[in-house]
C-alpha cells in the first residue's frame, strides 16, 4: 500500500470505473453521462445529501437567477410547468429526479480528506473519513473526477476588532431569511449576488441592511431588458462579436436601463462584466430589486470595513456605523489544493491551470468538471466531455480484458 501520513484506513475499496468526489450537479451529472455509456461509479459526498450547497448553505428565497434552460444538466430537461426562474426547491426536486432517473446514489458522509496517484500501482487512492463514525475508507480507482465546485468553502476575512463587535457574525452560507433580524440593524460585508439578494430579504422583513461596497466597485445588470434575459443577450452577442465588445454593450445598456448607479454610491469596475468573471470568477450582479431598495434608501451603501468595535464598524472613509449584527457575503472558495496531493494540474486557488475549454483533463486518468465560471452550463458542459474520456478508456481497457 502507499505511504501516507495518516494513520491507515480501516477500509479498502475497490472501484470499477472512475470515483467521483462530489454529488453536487458536477458529479451527478457526470455520474449520469457514464452510467448512460455503461461506465458505473462510485461519487463521494461529505454532506448527507446531494446538492448539498443547495440544500443546506443557501437562503430560502433563493431562484436560478438564469434562464432554466442554461441550468439544465444534460439529458434531462426541466418539467414543463417549471418557471422560467425555477426556485430553490424546484432546482433540488430536480437534482434529485435527475440522480434517481440515472440511477446514480451517492455515498454520503464521507469527507476526502486526501487523494493521490500512484504511479507504481497506476491507481488513484482517495482517502475519505466517514462524517459520523469518523471511520477511513481507502477508495483505489483508475479514474478520479474532481467535482467538488467553486464554492466548497466559505470565504470570511479577518479585520482589526472583530473580537469585539460583540453581536451575532455569520456568513451568508448560513442565512436562511430575514425572520430572525426583524428590526435589527445589519451589516452584510459585499455586494455581489448574495450580499444584493440577502439586503433584499432583510428590507422585506423589516430589518435595517447597510451593505458594503468596497472600494464603490460592482457591476449591475439588469436581469432582464424588455422582457429578454441579460444573460440571453450577452450568449447571443458572443456569437459574433469579441467579449470585449460585448462588455461595452452591456455597460451601454445597464446604463440605459438602471441609469446612473453612481449617484447611489456604486461605480463599475475597470474591467467588464464578463471579462471580470472569465478572469477572476466576479459574477456580475443580477438585479431582482435590490436596486430599488438601495434608491429608495431602505438599504444602505457603505464603502468598506477597516475596523470593528463594540456593536459596529468603522468605514473606509472614517465614519462609524452601528450594527447589531454583521452577515458576511463574502464569497467563496474550492477545497482541491486542501486535499488533492502530488499533481500541478490545479493552482495554489483551486482552479485547473489551463483554461476553459480545456480545463477539464489532467494527467494519469485525473479529470475535474464544474471549475469553468460558467455556472451550470460550464457544469453540464464539462461532464459531457469528461464521460465520453472516460468511456472511450473504458472501452478500450474492457476490450481487451
Ligand atoms: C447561491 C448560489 C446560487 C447560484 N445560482 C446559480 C444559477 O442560478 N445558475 C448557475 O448556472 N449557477 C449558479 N450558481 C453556481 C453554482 O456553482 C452551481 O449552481 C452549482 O451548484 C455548481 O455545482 P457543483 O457540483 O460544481 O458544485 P456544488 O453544488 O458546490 O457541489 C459540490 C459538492 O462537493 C461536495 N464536497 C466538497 N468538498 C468535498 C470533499 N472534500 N469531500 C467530499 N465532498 C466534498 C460538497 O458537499 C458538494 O455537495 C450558484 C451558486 C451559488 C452559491
Ligand atoms: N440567485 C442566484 O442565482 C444567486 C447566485 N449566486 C452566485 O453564487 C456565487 C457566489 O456569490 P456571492 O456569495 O455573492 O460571492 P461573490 O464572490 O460573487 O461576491 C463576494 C463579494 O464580497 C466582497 N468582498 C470580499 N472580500 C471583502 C472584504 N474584505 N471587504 C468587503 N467586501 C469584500 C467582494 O467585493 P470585491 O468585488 O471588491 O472583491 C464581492 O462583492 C456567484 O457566482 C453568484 O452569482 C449568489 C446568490 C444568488
Ligand atoms: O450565478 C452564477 O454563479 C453563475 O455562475 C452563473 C453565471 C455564469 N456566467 C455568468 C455571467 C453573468 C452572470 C451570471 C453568470
Amino acid at each position: 500500500m502507499a505511504a501516507t501520513t495518516a494513520a491507515a484506513a480501516s477500509r479498502v475499496v475497490w472501484v470499477n470505473g472512475p470515483i467521483v468526489v462530489g454529488a453536487g450537479p458536477a458529479g451527478l451529472s457526470v455520474a449520469a453521462c457514464l452510467r448512460a455509456k455503461g461506465v458505473p461509479s462510485v461519487i463521494l459526498d461529505r454532506a448527507d445529501c446531494v446538492a448539498s450547497l443547495w440544500q443546506r448553505r443557501t437562503y430560502d428565497r433563493l431562484r436560478l437567477h438564469l434562464p432554466r434552460h442554461f441550468c439544465e444538466l444534460p439529458g434531462m430537461p426541466f418539467p414543463d410547468h417549471y418557471p422560467e426562474y425555477p426556485t430553490k426547491r424546484q432546482f433540488v426536486d430536480y437534482l434529485e429526479a435527475y440522480a434517481a432517473q440515472a440511477g446514480v446514489e451517492p455515498r454520503f458522509n464521507q469527507a476526502v480528506t486526501s487523494a493521490r496517484y500512484d504511479a507504481a500501482a497506476g491507481l488513484w487512492r482517495v482517502r475519505a473519513d466517514d462524517a459520523v463514525s469518523g471511520e477511513a475508507t481507502e477508495y483505489i480507482g483508475r479514474w478520479l473526477v474532481v467535482a467538488t465546485g467553486e464554492n466548497a468553502e466559505c470565504i470570511v476575512p479577518e479585520f482589526e476588532g472583530a473580537k469585539e463587535f460583540g453581536g451575532p457574525v455569520s456568513h451568508v452560507q448560513e442565512y436562511k431569511s430575514g425572520e430572525a433580524y426583524r428590526g435589527k440593524r445589519v451589516l452584510v460585508v459585499g455586494c455581489g449576488n448574495s450580499g444584493m439578494e440577502v439586503c433584499l430579504d432583510l428590507c422585506d422583513h423589516n430589518a435595517l441592511p447597510a451593505m458594503v461596497v468596497r472600494d464603490s466597485k460592482v457591476h449591475v445588470l439588469p436581469r432582464e431588458m424588455f422582457g429578454v434575459a441579460t444573460f440571453s443577450v450577452a450568449v447571443f452577442l458572443l456569437r459574433f462579436l469579441p467579449l470585449r465588445l460585448v462588455d461595452m454593450i452591456l455597460v451601454f445598456l445597464a446604463r440605459l436601463f438602471l441609469g446612473n448607479l453612481e449617484k447611489l454610491g456604486i461605480r463599475r469596475p475597470a474591467g467588464g462584466p464578463l471579462e471580470l468573471k472569465n478572469s477572476r470568477g466576479r459574477t456580475p450582479v443580477l438585479d431582482i430589486g435590490a436596486l430599488a431598495r438601495i434608491r429608495s434608501g431602505d438599504i444602505e451603501v457603505v464603502p468598506g470595513i477597516r475596523r470593528f468595535f463594540r456593536g459596529g464598524a468603522e468605514l473606509a472613509d472614517g465614519r462609524r456605523v452601528a450594527a447589531d449584527a454583521v452577515i458576511f457575503a463574502t464569497g467563496y472558495h474550492s477545497n482541491v489544493p486542501q486535499w488533492l496531493k502530488g499533481s500541478d494540474f490545479f493552482t495554489e486557488d483551486g482552479y485547473p491551470r489551463v483554461p476553459f475549454p480545456h480545463g477539464w483533463k489532467g494527467e494519469s486518468g485525473l479529470y475535474s468538471v464544474g471549475f469553468t465560471r460558467r455556472g451550470l452550463s460550464g457544469v453540464s458542459s464539462d461532464a459531457v466531455k469528461v464521460a465520453h474520456d472516460i468511456a472511450t478508456a473504458w472501452e478500450q481497457q474492457t476490450s481487451t480484458l
